[in-house]
């Protein structure tokens, strides 16, 4: 089989056809991103491929940077101010070597793509990708707006801030129907959820600038974030989205609850039992407003971040330092929240994913206990996330999805992205769907009904995510 042909991931003839005639027509509604809204609305081009695919200024795909830290290459030409062509070059090498990795696909993929390249990336070709790349990547296709529009996305949603003013979201619901897709904000309020930085306390001044609650106390936190969410509401928002390194469940009282915002504010040390003492309080009302307003929240838990402290303190966050998580009982406290909010019918719909694809399992069948008041599939265990996000990751997840509870309702794909040129992400997991339920219909283990199959992968491609959401 010829290196990413047009059947490549789908191994039997009803998953071909699942995807070429059912999937792939399909809109993209990309429901967690890091896309810069600003670049969305600029809408400047790129001058060459190290800086769509590598890095524009801090920003990048920390992906890449891991790899080719594997790959030997010095930091100078990968977040550095080494040259870009030899950027390019390294990332050529370090690709070379990625056989089995998804990213050799994802970049081979996004060449045949955007830049109807469909060679091999390898240094004897690499000067004439480089240039017939670049000269592309100067038209008007290759703007951030029309690669969105042309990639058939209607629905982007950010990662951002509550105290954000959203100013590049506002901007760009003018020009809406022009773009033909929509650009909405998803709430990540992880400046609330680390209340061990040090700049915990300055950073309630400006939620309590921006909100125009001024924050004494916890309760006055959430009034806060309550005006963010009537906020981020009226922009069109619909997600909420909180990364939980480690959790564990542990209750407080209103008056415990103060006292460690109050050492937060000072900078005073906290004991891991504080720490989880006002995390299990921030949780139980986000759930609460999050059901309030009828969002949805997600949940990326137990992930290890910025391992590499001096890179950390050179490149700060999402640079590439990141790991597994292990904790292995933190699905147990998140069944006591979501145990305890059920109490007062607080229990919001919800996107779990775990980084430690062994937390699957429990949660999949822990999401069973949560369903049903009147909603479809409420509870759903997210797409296979950033290490988990290949090929057998994602099938994997569809697995015990489908085992579990009913894969049919799943709202599907999220490229998780930094880059402009990630949406062949959601052609790789279609691919992947479509081979799922080829299987099962090949071996006789569903009826081989081409149509109602077709219908159930252009639900998880898109439909689901549609109805679900809200958007
Ligand atoms: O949203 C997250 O927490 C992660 O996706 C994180 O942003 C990470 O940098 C990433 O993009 C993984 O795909």
């Amino acid at each position: 089989m010829t290196l990413l042909n047009d059947d490549f991931l789908l191994s039997n003839d009803t998953a071909k056809i699942l995807f070429h005639e059912y999937a792939a027509k399909m809109p993209i509604i990309d429901f967690h991103c890091h896309l810069n809204p600003k670049e969305i609305y600029e809408n400047k081009n790129y001058p060459n491929l190290t800086r769509i695919w590598i890095n524009e200024d801090h920003y990048g795909d920390h992906y890449k940077w891991r790899l080719m830290r594997a790959n030997g290459v010095d930091e100078k030409y990968i977040t550095g101010d080494g040259d870009e062509y030899k950027k390019f070059i390294e990332w050529t090498k370090t690709i070379q070597n990625a056989y089995g990795n998804p990213l050799y696909e994802w970049t081979h993929l996004e060449l045949r793509r955007f830049f109807h390249i469909n060679n091999e990336l390898n240094l004897e070709n690499a000067p004439m990708i480089w240039e017939k790349a670049n000269k592309m990547l100067q038209t008007d296709a290759f703007k951030p707006r029309n690669l969105i529009k042309n990639m058939n996305v209607k629905v982007v949603c950010t990662t951002d801030d509550p105290a954000s003013d959203l100013k590049y979201q506002k901007l760009l619901k003018k020009d809406e129907k022009e773009n033909g897709f929509k650009v909405l904000p998803a709430m990540r309020p992880d400046k609330l959820i680390d209340i061990r930085n040090n700049e915990f306390g300055n950073y309630l001044q400006q939620l309590s600038d921006v909100s125009g609650v001024k924050i004494n106390n916890f309760a006055d936190i959430i009034s806060a974030l309550h005006q963010r969410f009537e906020f981020f509401s009226e922009m069109g928002g619909k997600l909420s989205d909180h990364s939980l390194l480690t959790y564990h469940y542990v209750p407080a009282t209103k008056e415990e609850i103060d006292a460690i915002v109050d050492k937060a504010v000072k900078n005073e040390d906290l004991t891991d039992k504080e720490v989880d003492q006002y995390l299990t309080a921030l949780l139980e009302q986000l759930m609460k407003l999050n059901t309030e307003f009828d969002w949805t929240m997600q949940f990326h838990i137990n992930s290890i971040r910025n391992m590499n402290r001096p890179m950390f303190k050179k490149l700060g966050a999402d640079t590439g330092y990141d790991s597994v998580g292990t904790q292995p009982d933190i699905v147990d406290s998140i069944a006591k929240l979501y145990r305890h909010m059920q109490d007062t019918n607080n229990v919001p719909k919800t996107i779990f994913y775990s980084l430690n694809s062994n937390d699957w399992m429990q949660l999949a069948t822990l999401m069973g206990s949560f369903q049903g008041d009147g909603g479809v599939e409420r509870l759903q265990l997210g797409a296979g996330w950033w290490f988990n996000d290949t090929a057998e990751g994602m099938d994997r997840q569809l697995r015990i999805f489908a085992q579990q509870s009913l894969l049919p309702h799943f709202v599907g794909m999220l490229t998780d992205s930094r880059s402009f040129l990630s949406y062949p992400r959601h052609e790789y997991f279609r691919r992947v769907l479509c081979n799922f339920y080829g299987k099962l219909a090949e071996q006789g283990r569903v009826p081989d009904n081409i149509d109602k199959l077709g219908k159930i992968v252009q639900d998880i491609s898109y439909n689901n995510a549609h109805n679900y959401f809200k958007f």
